[in-house]
């Protein structure tokens, strides 16, 4: 058995004590084997740092990187309509690998060593996560509107075969969704035919909904119904499935996502970088919903840098709710956390034996993090990406000392900006 010590650090335990121990891995499982004072082949240095659970980005669309700062200051519809999509029409195969190896990288270096991706080119974003060494729920994102019913039903078809395909690869690192863009974006009579398929294949359901009232107000008019509703009726929201956003829910629609168990995922730069709203964080998390943290496209945000997801989600929630106390430290942590792996149905998120050998270790010897009062105030208010020191996933280092060491970062950046140059050429 190979064995990895993380050793001389202080560690971040499930129940956000901190204390000063070390944290043996299993290489060949990719699990924690034990915490205490111990021993192992091979050491990872984690003297003057914080060893916390890698983190978890629950939603983004990670090639969209390449669109990084291309359209800015819109509104999602604008944004979407004049500007991402005819871009993302010009996409290959090749285009989706650059974008997404920037994107992991970008990931790496602030320590997330898990995702959800839905996008486009998905047996691309496969191969780059399995050579990233990281762990991912992935999902071809299929749309309807603007097709005929047969190019409509080939969308949900492919995202359906991509489910089936490579649910398990990458050694288990790598599991699957069904995943249908939006319920404003994909036609109820094909939520009808597919839904029930997705069920037979034992995938969960990952889509958008009720990110903005111009998304909201349709499905209430054409539907009589609450959008949350209205996805219940098409039997979507059962306990595995999660959907991204939920700025715009009513108590109604807290209520049946807490009866049903589905989970939100919370994104929070997206929703004020696009104005779409306040998310009630603090609601979902009264009511018992389980929520998770995500970043969203580097289109919308416009970085993977989870630290800024986590303050962001802090400062945001406080305002939403009018008050200082909501959506605090220890809930933020949490959310980016084992929030949002229990969302994506991974053992990851805590740093306890048996759990997955996922985490990172981050430098505490910075001015912004002096003096350490409190380690959790510190990873949800004052940490950055660029603290992290080490990150680990599935037992396997992915950067040591800032060295990413599963990429060569240097090329990855040039035949990503190679790549975004000329299709934005293409889009123009
Ligand atoms: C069909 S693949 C995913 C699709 O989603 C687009 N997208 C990116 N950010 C958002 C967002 O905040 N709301 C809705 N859709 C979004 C992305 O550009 C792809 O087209
Ligand atoms: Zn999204």
């Amino acid at each position: 058995m190979s064995e990895l010590l993380v050793s001389g650090g202080q560690v971040l335990r499930p129940d956000h004590s901190v204390e000063r121990t070390d944290v043996l891995l299993d290489q060949d499982s990719g699990e924690i084997i034990d915490i205490g004072d111990l021993s192992g082949d091979d050491e990872l240095d984690a003297a003057g740092g914080l060893v916390i659970p890698g983190l978890v980005n629950a939603h983004t669309h990670v090639a969209m990187t390449l669109l990084r700062g291309y359209a800015d200051d819109k509104q999602l519809d604008a944004w979407l309509q004049e500007d991402i999509w005819p871009a993302e029409a010009e996409l290959t195969a090749e285009d989706v690998r650059a974008g997404a190896e920037l994107g992991l990288v970008e990931m790496i270096k602030s320590g997330t060593t898990a995702l959800n991706d839905m996008y486009f080119f998905m047996s691309e974003v496969a191969d780059a996560v399995e050579a990233a060494g990281m762990r991912a729920r992935l999902g071809y994102g299929a749309i309807t509107i603007g097709n005929d019913d047969e190019a409509a039903r080939e969308e949900m078809r492919d995202s359906l075969a991509f489910a089936r395909e490579y649910d398990g690869a990458a050694d288990g690192r790598i599991r699957t969704a069904f995943m249908p863009h939006s319920l404003t974006t994909v036609g109820e009579e094909y939520y009808r035919e597919f839904v029930p398929e997705a069920r037979e294949a034992g995938v969960p359901i990952h889509l958008h909904a009720n990110e903005t009232t111009d998304e909201v107000d349709p499905i209430v008019d054409e539907h009589g119904q609450r959008p949350l509703a209205y996805a219940a009726d098409l039997g979507l929201l059962e306990s595995e499935d999660y959907l991204a956003h939920g700025v715009h829910l009513d108590d109604g629609e807290i209520d049946l996502l807490a009866e049903r168990g589905a989970g939100v995922v919370h994104c929070p730069a997206s929703n004020m970088k696009l104005a779409s709203g306040m998310a009630p964080i603090q609601d979902l998390l009264d009511a018992g919903v389980a929520v998770g943290l995500g970043t969203d496209g580097a289109a919308s945000n416009n970085d993977l840098d989870m630290f800024d997801e986590m303050r962001d989600a802090a400062m945001l929630g406080k305002l939403a709710a009018g008050d200082a106390s909501a959506v605090d430290a220890y809930s933020v942590v949490e959310m980016a956390t084992r929030g949002s792996a229990e969302i994506l149905g991974f053992d990851s998120g805590r740093i306890e034996p048996g759990a997955n050998a996922d985490l990172a270790v981050i430098d505490l010897d910075a001015p912004h993090l002096t003096p350490a009062h409190d380690l959790v105030s510190h990873l949800a208010y004052a940490a950055r990406g660029s603290d992290v020191r080490h990150t680990v996933c599935d037992g396997q280092v992915l950067m040591r000392d800032r060295e990413v060491t599963v990429f060569d970062e240097q090329a990855v950046r040039e035949r990503a900006s190679e790549r975004a140059q000329s299709l934005v050429g293409r889009a123009d």
